[in-house]
């Protein structure tokens, strides 16, 4: 539980642009985030014997071409790069955000330093991530911090079995007039998931889908994805089976959140593709835990389900926590031409059945 809050604490005050000590087993690493940092912060932060340091992604930097510089036996290690005079915040910011890359595309030359901590530094960047900024740090070995995390405090942070369900009521919606809305509390987490129950429980395994945010196009109407008409698919779907379960879960941009799924769209304008996008900017192509909606339909009482997807990995990942899976159903629809090439890219490069 504490463990839980103090990882709750560093990720607040990462947001904040506040500093925060990471514990690893191999050293303690002092952080500010890039994306977060102002100057009168910054230059708090850079106080002491030497500047601070940035630490980037091991993908940022393959882009920045740093790799030749980094340890040749570990190409997943981020690279630690020393601060020279020049390399001032908005510099620094260029640095850390690929979607600017066309805008400030001289960088370099840097000196990339050896990580004395990989651990730490690995456990930095994943704080980083799950407060939804780009693994981009600025790295000192001391000073002052508003909160310390630990790689196990980030584990009880995304342990799922912190989650209760936390208010239940009837929610009539055009899809069926008796329908049930659920929502779900974590004792550390604030994002708020829930679950639309549309029919009536009936003893057989519900007609489940896991619906992963999506403000472009759940709300919006974005065109350039499928997740909307999957939204209202799923639920009409629904009222033609016996019952089922929506679970609209708060894992925007398969998890790496809203700024970051809009940077991710920029880059898809320069050219990549929604995979190259997500790993250019230092996150994995998939983000998303699926132990979350396997918690939430064993707290509805189900373990049997029958899910529609085209991703083999929802199946798995219910699968994995045991939920059984006794029928995938096929759920392809939305289809235009602004998402064909998003959709030809999930089926060739994420598994996906389409
Ligand atoms: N990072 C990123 N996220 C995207 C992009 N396009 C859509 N998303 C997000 O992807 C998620 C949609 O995933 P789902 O509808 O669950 O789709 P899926 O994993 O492909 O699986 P099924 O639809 O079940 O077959 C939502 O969170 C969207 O915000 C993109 O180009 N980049
Ligand atoms: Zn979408």
């Amino acid at each position: 539980m504490s463990a839980s809050r103090d990882a709750a604490r560093a990720i607040d005050a990462l947001k904040r642009g506040w500093p925060v000590a990471v514990d690893g087993p191999d050293g303690v690493l002092h952080v500010l985030a890039v994306e977060t940092a102002h100057g009168p912060s910054l230059e708090a932060f850079d106080e002491g014997a030497a500047p601070a340091d940035l630490l980037l992604s091991a993908a940022r930097a393959a882009t920045l071409r740093l790799a030749n510089q980094r340890e040749a036996a570990s190409p997943n290690c981020p690279a630690l790069i020393g601060r020279v005079p020049w390399l001032d915040l908005p510099t620094a910011i260029a640095l850390a955000d690929p979607a600017r890359d066309l805008e400030t595309p001289l960088k370099g030359p840097f000196l990339a330093q050896h990580v004395d901590a990989p651990e730490a530094a690995a456990t930095a960047l994943r704080l980083a991530r799950a407060a939804g900024l780009l693994p981009a740090l600025f790295v000192r070995a001391d000073g002052p911090v508003e909160a310390r995390v630990t790689p196990a405090d980030l584990d009880a942070y995304d342990d799922p079995a912190s989650l209760v369900v936390a208010a239940r009521a009837r929610l009539p919606v055009a899809e069926d007039a008796k329908a049930e809305i659920v929502a779900f509390r974590h004792a550390a987490d604030a994002a708020e998931h829930v679950a639309l129950i549309i029919g009536t429980p009936d003893g057989t395994p519900p007609l489940v889908r896991l619906h992963s945010e999506c403000l472009t196009g759940d709300v919006l109407g974005s065109l350039k994805c499928d997740c909307g008409p999957q939204l209202h698919g799923a639920l009409h779907a629904m009222t033609h089976a016996s019952w089922g379960i929506l679970l609209y879960l708060r894992q925007e941009g398969r998890g790496i959140g809203l700024i970051n799924k809009l940077r991710a769209y920029q880059l898809q304008d320069q050219g990549f593709d929604t995979v190259d996008a997500n790993l250019r900017l230092g996150f994995g192509v998939d983000q998303r835990d699926f132990r979350t909606a396997a918690r939430m339909l064993t707290l509805l009482g189900q373990t049997r389900v029958r899910v529609l997807t085209n991703n083999p990995n929802k199946v798995a990942g219910l699968e994995a926590q045991g939920v059984t899976v006794v029928e995938r159903v096929a759920h392809k629809m939305g289809e235009n031409p602004h998402n064909i090439a998003y959709l030809e890219t999930k089926r060739d490069r994420t598994g996906h059945l389409l």
